[in-house]
């Protein structure tokens, strides 16, 4: 493989006036951004947004793996979903690596943080220049088609010229479908969106508004004006929020197989820990505090997924910011390909959906041959979606995780998803395949490692 070296550093790429930074200088003050390892962060002089509201030096935050070929080709783009980071090898590292499906001795892999995620791209936590101070909630809306022009802008500065294949779950699924409907016809060779649909139905945003009401009812949300640290965080809402989503990305047949009516070895830690200061990385501390008991009174932890879920949301509340979870959440509520793509006219049999029709047409845009993939105990984002796109899409597939682990299943079932995605990938881009790959080391030196996630991986029966 003859490789192309790329310039990294330096003054920068232009185009059409603008100016883009590869390497620009991490912020200090985003304690999230730095949680992110081996990002790089470019650095946008202007991007006008969907919106009409223009942003100035905006950045956004990448993580590469492997080399651009000569032909500028073998690029595959990763979508992460609501709360992920660039870092695929943080959530996906048991699909990344030699032989594996996201092959990066033989790909560029390319995974951009999306604008309002606190990992990085600009978001509520970036200082607005005409304040000085961090937006917070004036964060200016923004929209997954956004996401897509800026991160376009940041593969030209790379070299890029086609992208091979682009792959992502949930809300990566949603911009996985609008990769090749907002770059330049055959850019995009092929996409594999994962537990996603074409827009977001009422279901959806229902979640998403019942999760905001729980932040936006806490008392020290202060209108999203709160000292934005782990620390200053309105605690209650935005782990109540984490709880509840954490119950739409499983499904009852997880939790029953997991925790049945386990009781909770915690509850006794837990009755412990009255005495004793929270610490900010233990399973000892309960969100009683926060959830508006007292430190001195919390209230049993009897069972184990009692325990479970309060975990969850702690964890949560030291890695997640809210002004930026309900940003990215009506993110998600704006998603809908047919916008502006098609005459909107009412659709009698199901009101204010797109229609088939509409969806066909637009769908059909989209590069032939995606692999679509469901959960079958998907209860967020149902199968029914799935197979709606798999019906759209030209010539498309659509392969059903058989998971009782439901939406996350995307995150969790990686063998299955290894060899779908490979198969898949050998099929569509045989070119890739030809002679040797490059030999990268994986980033621990051992190319048959899994790297371990920051935040951890999957632990099941610990408790
Ligand atoms: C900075 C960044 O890069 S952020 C990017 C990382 N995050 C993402 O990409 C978002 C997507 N990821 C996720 O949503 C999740 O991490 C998933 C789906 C991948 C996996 O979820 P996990 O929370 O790791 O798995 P799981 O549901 O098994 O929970 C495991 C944790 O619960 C704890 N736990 C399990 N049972 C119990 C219990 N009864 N009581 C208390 N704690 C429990 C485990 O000890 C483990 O703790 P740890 O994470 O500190 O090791
Ligand atoms: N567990 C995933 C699910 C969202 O699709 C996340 O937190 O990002």
């Amino acid at each position: 493989m003859t490789n192309i070296q790329i310039e990294e550093s330096g003054g920068g790429y232009c185009e059409k006036g603008l100016v883009i930074h590869l390497n620009h200088v991490p912020s200090t003050n985003n304690v999230y951004e730095s949680m992110v390892k081996n990002q790089k962060i470019a650095l946008v002089s202007s991007f006008t947004l969907q919106s009409g509201i223009s942003l100035e030096n905006v950045p956004v935050a990448y993580s590469t793996w492997g080399a651009l070929n000569s032909r500028r080709d073998n690029v595959l783009v990763l979508c992460h979903a609501l709360t992920g980071s660039s870092d695929a090898q943080d959530w996906w590292a048991p699909l990344m690596g030699a032989e594996k499906a996201l092959d990066y001795c033989r790909y560029f892999i390319f995974c951009a943080n999306v604008l309002g995620s606190p990992y990085g791209s600009a978001s509520p936590l970036t200082t607005d220049p005409s304040t000085g101070s961090p937006y917070g909630p004036t964060f200016p809306a923004t929209t997954i088609r956004d996401d897509i022009r800026i991160q376009k802008l940041i593969l030209d500065a790379l070299g890029v010229r086609s992208v091979a294949a682009v792959i992502g779950g949930s809300m990566g699924g949603m911009a996985t479908l609008e990769w090749p409907l907002c770059t330049p016809a055959s850019y995009v060779n092929n996409i594999i969106p994962i537990a996603t649909s074409a827009y977001h139905g009422a279901w959806g945003i229902s979640w998403g508004e019942t999760q905001r009401q729980c932040i936006h009812g806490d008392a020290s949300f202060l209108g999203g004006w709160y000292d934005p640290s782990p620390d200053g965080q309105p605690r209650s809402g935005l782990g109540t929020a984490r709880m509840i989503a954490m119950l739409t990305y499983r499904s009852g047949g997880s939790f029953e197989h997991r925790f049945g009516r386990k009781s909770s070895a915690r509850s006794e830690v837990a009755e412990q820990a009255t005495s004793l200061p929270t610490p900010p990385c233990s399973h000892r501390g309960s969100l009683s505090s926060g959830l508006g008991a007292t430190v001195n009174a919390p209230p049993a932890i009897d069972f184990a997924a009692q325990s479970y879920m309060q975990y969850q949301a702690e964890k949560f509340l030291r890695r997640f910011d809210a002004n930026c979870y309900i940003h990215l959440t009506k993110k998600m509520d704006a998603h809908d390909i047919t916008a502006g793509r098609v005459a909107h006219q009412r659709n009698d049999e199901l009101p204010h959906l797109p229609s088939i029709t509409q969806l066909n047409s637009v769908l059909g845009a989209v590069p032939p041959k995606a692999l679509v993939v469901s959960v079958e105990t998907d209860i967020l984002f149902r199968p029914e979606q799935q197979l709606e796109l798999a019906e759209c899409l030209p010539d498309a597939r659509l392969v059903t995780l058989d998971s009782l682990d439901g939406h996350d299943g995307f995150l969790l079932e990686f063998e299955t998803l290894n060899e779908v995605i490979k198969e898949h990938l050998r099929e569509i881009c045989p070119w890739i395949y030809e002679g040797q790959g490059n030999s990268f080391p994986s980033p621990s030196g051992n190319p048959h490692d899994v790297v371990n996630s920051v935040f951890g991986e999957a632990e099941v029966d610990q408790f």
